[in-house]
């Protein structure tokens, strides 16, 4: 690089030389993954809670295609869980959405994911932030073993699920919540309140198409 100075460290176990621009050019970056089905609060306040308590550069939700080890789990299209997200997040620029899975067929498994991200983004050092049923399920991950090694996983902790496990995971505080994605479907299509449990303009958009009335999904 022209006209910078650049200084270098030698580590003599491992005889490598590590730049400073290349540690300070180590971006940090969150990921949120789910399938968003719809996005509620508490999506957006894991995402926002994790990027400031954790300094992070980057933040993303990352919807998912197929969710994996849930065949039964059926999903809306994902232009729907898309243009939601964007609706949840259009205030806060911070926060983007990582497409990533939606442009892949089939189920979307993690692992996957990331060694597309790594390779794509050496650079970047990525925290995968899950909830605390997510984290009782690492062991059933695909490829888990080496998923490891690809990110740090960021766990919150969610009412009724263990917070012990074998994987590494930094615990975020943030105020615990039992709304769901499921639970605000089940409440559309029952007709009962779904008020302050997502943002407002995503429950007009679910009103506007129609979202989540006649079945399960
Ligand atoms: N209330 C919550 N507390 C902690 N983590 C949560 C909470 N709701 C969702 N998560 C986490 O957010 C991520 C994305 O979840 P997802 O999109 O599947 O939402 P969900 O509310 O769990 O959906 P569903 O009810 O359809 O299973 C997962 O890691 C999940 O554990
Ligand atoms: O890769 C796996 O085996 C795997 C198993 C379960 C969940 N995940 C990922 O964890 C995130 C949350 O999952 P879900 O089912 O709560 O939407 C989402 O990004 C999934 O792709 C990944």
């Amino acid at each position: 690089m022209v006209g910078k100075k650049v200084q270098t460290f030698f580590n003599p176990v491992t005889e490598v030389v590590v730049s400073v621009e290349e540690i300070v050019n180590k971006k940090r970056v969150g990921i949120l993954g789910g399938n968003f089905n719809p996005v509620h609060y508490t999506h957006l306040l894991m995402a926002d809670q994790v990027y400031h308590q954790l300094g992070l550069d980057e933040i993303y939700l990352m919807p998912s295609n197929i969710p994996p080890h849930q065949t039964a789990k059926r999903t809306i299209n994902s232009d729907h869980r898309v243009k939601m997200i964007e609706l949840a997040v259009e205030d806060y620029p911070y926060i983007g959405i990582e497409k990533i899975e939606l442009q892949r067929e089939g189920k979307s498994y993690t692992y996957d994911t990331m060694k597309t991200l790594k390779e794509k983004n050496p650079e970047a050092e990525y925290y995968f932030i899950i909830g605390g049923d997510m984290v009782e399920d690492l062991p059933n991950w695909h490829r888990i073993d080496e998923l490891v090694s690809l990110v740090k996983f960021v766990g919150i902790k969610r009412p009724n699920y263990q917070v012990e496990t074998p994987y590494p995971v930094i615990w975020v505080e943030i105020p615990e919540t039992s709304i769901s994605s499921s639970l605000i479907r089940k409440r559309v299509k029952d007709g009962c309140s779904v008020n302050f449990m997502l943002p407002e303009k995503v429950l007009q958009y679910i009103k506007k198409e129609g979202l989540y009335l006649n079945d399960s999904l």
